[in-house]
């Protein structure tokens, strides 16, 4: 799919079971950027088979759909979300399935949480102190979300308050116009002080891939972002006319594949945006597990970033203890 100029390729670097280093980012690699082409067809036609080629069924399925569970960014970014609706959120992600689903599956004693609870920073205060004890980190969206157009020391100062504020988890978003003008410094610098101001917390680049135009511009956006230093890589903000699509995923893993094989740092991926159904969920695990494998199907290089995902996780996870469909509002989100 891509050029590899000043790469030597060598056997495939192996990936740690256990914890990965943080990407500590690199110097700009111009060359590498520049080069960097998609064959727009062949992305598309192995995008469209991502679903059809591999199936799981049965209690596959729902185990599947048990670590999609733990894999989701569970999300509220709305301009009426309020601290009981973020509350509410927040204990649904201490117990993201019923109780009587989770004891006809038999999995209590996984004590199955959600990856993150993802909100704006106005509601980073209320999310910490609801999840406290729970292990579970709060994600917040900063740097002027969903544009990104605010002035870049407004964005950089969201950044430190949300990290003040107790946030674990960034998610930054990029300026497309670097993107689409070319201006692959400006963008290298920018994700760099974005990284810089998030000190300990881990950070998602968030590409907002519906507006960069061409799968070229998603794959070089993505490697800038690698190389700035990004932990993640994220597709959208939700709010873009196209969110998260197999095509962009399928690109941005290529790029985390090339960007592992070059640098040694694995770097995560987030597919977030419009995804509303187990069967999407499925496919992008299937797309992790056959581009990246096994290893990238841990929160600590996967989430799924979603409002509401879960609802008909839960409504095919009780399809498969009952054999009966039930309708959404008995899975309500908060
Ligand atoms: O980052 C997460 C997205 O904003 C969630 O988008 P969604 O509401 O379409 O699931």
């Amino acid at each position: 799919m891509t050029a590899k100029p000043n790469l030597t390729l060598v056997a495939p670097r192996p990936v740690p079971a256990g914890p990965v280093d943080r990407n500590p980012g690199m110097p700009l690699d111009l060359d590498v950027v520049r080069a960097l082409r998609v064959n727009r067809s062949a992305v598309e036609r192995r995008a469209s088979t991502m679903g059809t080629r591999r199936t799981v069924k049965k209690e596959w399925q729902a185990a599947w759909l048990l670590r999609a569970i733990t894999l989701m960014d569970l999300t509220t970014l709305s301009g009426d979300d309020t601290p009981g609706n973020v509350q509410r959120l927040c204990a649904k992600a201490r117990n993201p399935l019923r109780s009587d689903l989770v004891e006809a599956l038999g999995v209590g004693k996984l004590d199955i949480k959600v990856g993150a609870v993802c909100v704006y920073h106005a509601l980073v205060p209320t999310a910490v102190a609801a999840l406290e004890g729970s292990g579970i980190p709060v994600a917040a969206v900063s740097t002027g979300f969903p544009a990104g157009l605010s002035p870049v020391a407004q964005r950089i100062e969201e950044i430190r308050a949300s990290v003040a504020a107790g946030a674990q988890e960034i998610d930054i978003v990029i300026t497309r116009a670097h993107v689409l003008t070319g201006n692959w410094e400006a963008l290298y610098d920018e994700v760099k002080q974005f990284r810089e101001a998030c000190g300990e917390a881990h950070m998602k680049a968030i590409l907002a891939t519906g507006e960069l135009a061409t799968l070229g511009n998603v794959a070089r956006a993505s490697m800038v972002a690698m190389q700035a230093g990004s932990d993640f890589i994220k597709t959208s903000t939700g709010k873009e006319g196209v969110n998260a699509t197999i095509p962009f995923g399928l690109v941005m893993c290529r790029m985390i594949r090339e960007y592992f094989e070059q640098t040694g740092y694995a770097v995560g991926f987030k597919p977030a945006g419009g995804i509303r159904t187990a069967k999407t969920a499925l496919e992008f695990l299937y797309l992790m597990k056959e581009e990246l494998g096994d290893r990238w199907l841990r929160a600590d290089l996967f989430r799924f970033g979603a409002s509401a995902l879960l609802t008909d996780i839960e409504r095919q996870l009780e399809h498969f203890t009952t054999q009966r469909y039930s309708a959404a509002h008995r899975h309500p989100m908060p």
